[in-house]
């Protein structure tokens, strides 16, 4: 019987994230404690949606509700407070910005760091007590130069974001993380508690043949996304019509997205002028990775990554995936735009 053979070179993402660091002589290690921050929430809230149902953590949180007007559930209140005190207690962050609390988090003198740190601490919560893959996303930037660290340092583009990911709760834990070179997927080992390379530099194909929107908004679409989803269900003889696929965690509807290709959207319409999801914790870091993967995300009218928010809590309408699908959908936008 062949023997186990046992790895010991092993690829955590701290040291994967080291290695990087180290071609840039002027790293500090911030950033890698600051990852070590955002690991440890991951690590804490994966365990914690494994064992839901045993812990009772199933649930509302009881009449609780979020800026979204989302009564938040017992998971996203523990996820939330995890990452604020994993966050604050690094020392590398100065600004916090979370989908579950209204108002900024500014850092407290002696413990203020060059980060800020924004993020949804689980999102697609809303399918957690059907056990369906649910996820945190994150995204970092740096304090601006000469700035005490305040709610302006976050309301900046999100091509001026340094770091972005997510991390997926479902069959495994994987967390996928770009820091402006490439994206690179881990995946987390329950016996060591690591996070181990296993999706080194993840690319998105250049088109797919999947398509991710909730249909279930199709009355209230504006015509340009009408027509774009109907050439896909409806191609030109010859070609095949996409197959639709739909999560509802957008977590676990742009992984699949990264790994098979195609398109994921969140698009307006006539019912929410600017879509549902959020700008600064949900679209930009997804953009982020989705470009970083060499892929696009759009407006439809304008790329995601150059809108600059007006508050910490705006939405923006979203499409993302492989270049050549995202083009078309530029495109199609473009001629109604006219
Ligand atoms: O049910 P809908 O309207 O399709 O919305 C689903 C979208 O909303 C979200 O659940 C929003 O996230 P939250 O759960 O963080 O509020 C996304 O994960 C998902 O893509």
């Amino acid at each position: 019987m062949s023997e186990e053979k046992v790895t010991t070179d092993i690829i955590t993402l701290t040291r994967h994230v080291l290695d990087e660091q180290r071609k840039h002589k002027e790293a500090s290690g911030d950033l890698t404690l600051l990852l070590n921050a955002i690991q440890l929430g991951c690590k804490f809230v994966a365990t914690n949606v494994r064992k839901a149902r045993l812990l009772n953590l199933i649930g509302l949180a009881g009449g609780v509700h979020n800026i979204s007007g989302d009564e938040q559930k017992k998971l996203d209140v523990i996820s939330n407070e995890i990452f604020i005190n994993a966050l604050r207690s690094s020392g590398k962050v100065a600004v916090m910005v979370s989908e579950e609390n209204e108002e900024v988090i500014i850092v407290e003198e002696g413990l203020k760091g060059k980060y800020c740190v924004v993020f949804d601490p689980l999102d697609g919560s809303s399918n957690i007590d059907a056990g369906v893959n649910v996820g945190t996303i994150f995204g970092v930037y740096r304090v601006a130069e000469g700035s005490p660290g305040s709610v302006k340092d976050v309301l900046r583009p999100g091509n001026e974001m340094v770091v972005a990911g997510y991390c997926m709760y479902g069959s495994s834990a994987n967390m996928v993380i770009t820091v402006g070179n490439g994206v690179n997927g881990y995946t987390l080992d329950n016996s060591i508690g690591e996070f181990i390379l296993t999706h080194p530099n993840i690319t998105i194909p250049s088109r797919g043949k999947i398509y991710s929107v909730n249909e279930g908004n199709a009355k209230y679409w504006h015509e340009a996304c009408e027509e774009y989803f109907h050439s896909l269900k409806f191609p030109p003889e010859g070609k095949n019509p996409y197959s639709a696929r739909y999560i509802g965690s957008m977590v676990a509807d742009v992984h699949r997205t990264f790994l098979y290709g195609g398109i994921f959207a969140y698009p307006a319409d006539k019912k929410s002028k600017n879509g549902k999801l959020r700008l600064l914790y949900e679209c930009f870091p997804m953009a982020f990775l989705t470009e970083q993967a060499g892929g696009k995300a759009t407006t439809g009218y304008e790329r995601v990554l150059d809108v600059c928010p007006e508050d910490i809590h705006s939405r923006c309408p979203i499409f993302l995936g492989s270049k050549d699908d995202v083009e078309d959908v530029e495109k199609i936008y473009k001629k109604y735009s006219k």
